[in-house]
């Protein structure tokens, strides 16, 4: 994408539009088009060998499920049981779904959202790609044909059943033969910033395997829920690889009264990448013609190619039901302007988009049992604890060990988005304060070099490490006193929420969800909003980095630090509250089948193991 080149830019949650609410623009549009393939009462050929899950179903279960359906005898509640079932038939779809698959963010969306909606009484599913051999999920033996393109694929799905969620996963060569090994970092491409050529195919492919799933798998692993998911459902998709989703439901489904009640959720993870393709691949797409309107897009950009363009992020936004992004800042900054909106501002404009928060998970991440890390802690030994695990990273990482001398951690994808460039031009300058730091990330070559050049510029000082490193993210994050944040923008980010959990003051750029979670002097220090334009780096930005981190350090060791590491680790940082903002929306959106889950202690052992803090 350009630089946020053409690329990038420029309360918990709420709406943002200049226009008319969403509107769904097709709604009335009578689609042709069938599909030229072997069709049966799905629109698809499934070819149902042996329903493994088939033998774990549990009449109990399927006896609650009848009763949310009106076709059953409601069945008794004894005191104290579980009550699920009542709620909706959620469906996200994304390329990333951790912990199976991840190179940032959004895999740590789709891993933690879906139990959150679950612990409300929802019945929730996943599909992604499988894109490795994972231990844990069974293949179902449940297979479909679909159409790419201009060929009959064979897709099958795998299943396993974690926290509440099925988590479905779409197996097919283009995803596993590719990836297969390097989840963490060959999902999109074979190196950072060079995508597959066919992508588009692997997409499609994708959007199309969500689309069967709810109708061709009987699932039957929950205790509260069996059989197949059916039609009454409400899909998250998320980010433009799953752009389809809204266009292939109304094409190839709702014209022929199928799904006539599915809604569909956009969620915008990171505006900077759209999908941005040749006019002429629109062909690929197997979409009708008038669909051609919704992908239009012109820019100035050479890339792909020069001109027209088809942009897949423009489409998802324009057919489904209703855009979301991932904090209620960055939902102003998308339809600020054309620079934040990275060209899509007018298109936001007109359909309305809500900011809504996310969470963190706070299994994975929780001081008081990481397992990645020696010295276990909570709020009230966070003091004591936080210099042994100071010595223990600056160990690993080789740098000298004193637990005074304040640490400074950095972790995060290396593009541009994150300002590493800008931060690496800053610790020229800070460097010479009594200070550490250590960088960890991967992504563009020229940035991976640039950090791992600090160890040698600055051998007792800094260290980068240009690895996809779990176990030291959650060791930087224990261990470091702050954790720098310098994004050109940043629709919402994780860091931060996982560096305030672990009482790891953030030092953040002024952006997107950096704004909504991190409070200037009470849970961290606010540098300021960056230049948005990707190929410089400011001066200007570079000293707002060394100002604040000066300004940081001079708190360090105070009181007042003390007070504001008590003030980040004693936040609700969880997916609860994102979750039940969520299930608002998707309430809103009507869809069939649709009642607000339960919650309390009705939901209390689901909603324990998911979302409730230990
Ligand atoms: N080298 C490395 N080794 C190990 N772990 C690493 C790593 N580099 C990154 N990570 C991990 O990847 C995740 C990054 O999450 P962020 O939300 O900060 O950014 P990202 O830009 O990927 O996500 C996008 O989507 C999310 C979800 O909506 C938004 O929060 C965000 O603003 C948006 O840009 C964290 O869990 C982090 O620990
Ligand atoms: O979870 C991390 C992010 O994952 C997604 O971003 C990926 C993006 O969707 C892919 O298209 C690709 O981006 C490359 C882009 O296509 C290419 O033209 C060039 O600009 O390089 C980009 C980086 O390689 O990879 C991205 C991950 O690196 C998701 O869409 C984001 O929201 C997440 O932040």
């Amino acid at each position: 994408m350009a630089s946020i080149t053409a690329s990038h830019f420029v309360s918990r949650s709420s709406n943002v539009c200049s226009g008319a609410a969403s509107v769904d623009t097709r709604a009335n549009l009578s689609q042709i088009g069938l599909r030229n393939h072997a069709l049966t009462h799905n629109g698809l050929r499934a070819v149902n060998k042996v329903d493994m899950l088939q033998s774990r179903t549990n009449t109990k279960a399927t006896a609650k499920r009848s009763s949310k359906q009106g076709s059953g005898t409601e069945m008794e509640r004894p005191s104290g049981t579980i009550v699920c079932g009542k709620g909706m038939n959620v469906i996200l779809v994304g390329t990333e779904v951790g912990p199976w698959s991840k190179t940032g963010g959004l895999g740590d969306v789709l891993g933690g959202l879906p139990p959150a909606l679950a612990a409300r009484g929802h019945r929730v599913m996943t599909v992604s790609p499988r894109y490795d051999q994972y231990k844990d999920a069974w293949d179902t033996s449940v297979v479909v044909e679909i159409k790419v393109g201009d060929k009959i694929e064979i897709v099958r799905f795998f299943h396993c059943y974690k926290r509440g969620v099925d988590r479905v996963f779409v197996d097919h060569p283009m995803f596993l033969e590719k990836v297969w090994g390097k989840t963490a970092s060959k999902i999109y491409g074979p190196k950072a910033g060079q995508d597959y050529l066919d992508n588009e195919l692997r997409f499609s492919l994708l959007c199309q395997a969500a689309l069967e799933a709810p109708r061709v798998l009987n699932l039957n692993c929950s205790e509260y829920f069996s059989g197949p998911y059916g039609e009454d459902v409400v899909f998250i998709a998320n980010d433009w690889h799953t752009a389809l989703l809204p266009c292939y439901l109304k094409s190839m489904y709702q014209s022929r009264g199928i799904y006539v009640n599915a809604k569909v959720a956009f969620c915008i993870h990171n505006i900077a990448y759209q999908g941005r393709f040749s006019f002429s691949d629109f062909s690929l797409l197997n979409l009708p013609d008038e669909y051609k309107s919704s992908f239009d897009f012109i820019d100035g950009y050479e890339k792909p190619v020069k001109g027209r363009k088809i942009n897949w992020m423009k489409a998802g936004i324009l057919e489904s039901h209703r855009v979301v992004t991932v904090s209620p800042y960055y939902a102003q900054e998308l339809i600020s302007g054309v620079d934040k909106g990275v060209e899509l501002d007018n298109v936001l404009r007109k359909t309305c988009i809500t900011g809504i928060v996310n969470g963190m998970d706070i299994q994975e991440w929780n001081p008081a049992t990481d397992k990645y890390t020696d010295v276990k802690y909570d709020i009230t030994t966070v003091m004591d604890a936080k210099p042994l695990l100071k010595e223990a990273l600056q160990a690993a990482v080789g740098l000298p060990v004193d637990r005074k001398i304040p640490l400074i951690g950095f972790i995060g994808r290396l593009e541009e988005q994150k300002g590493s460039d800008i931060l690496v031009a800053a610790i020229h300058k800070f460097i010479g304060l009594d200070v550490q730091i250590i960088v960890l990330g991967t992504g563009k070559k020229e940035f991976e070099q640039e950090i791992e050049q600090l160890e040698v510029l600055y051998p007792n000082k800094a260290k980068g490490v240009a690895k996809f490193n779990v176990p030291l993210a959650h060791m930087i994050t224990a261990g470091a006193d702050f954790m720098l944040v310098p994004s050109r923008f940043e629709p919402c980010g994780l860091i931060q929420l996982h560096a305030m959990r672990y009482g790891t003051v953030p030092i953040c750029a002024s952006t997107g969800g950096l704004v909504d979670t991190v409070k200037e002097g009470y849970t961290g220090f606010h540098m300021g909003a960056f230049n948005v334009e990707c190929d410089v780096v400011d001066p200007a930005d570079v000293l707002k980095i060394v100002t604040t981190v000066a300004r940081a350090l001079e708190v360090y060791g105070t009181l007042a630090f003390a007070e504001m590491i008590k003030n980040c680790m004693s936040q609700e940082l969880s997916w609860k509250e994102p979750a039940k903002k969520w299930e608002t929306l998707l309430l809103s959106l009507g869809a069939a089948g649709s009642e607000a889950g339960v919650e309390g202690d009705e939901i209390a052992p689901l909603a324990k193991e998911n979302v409730a803090a230990p």
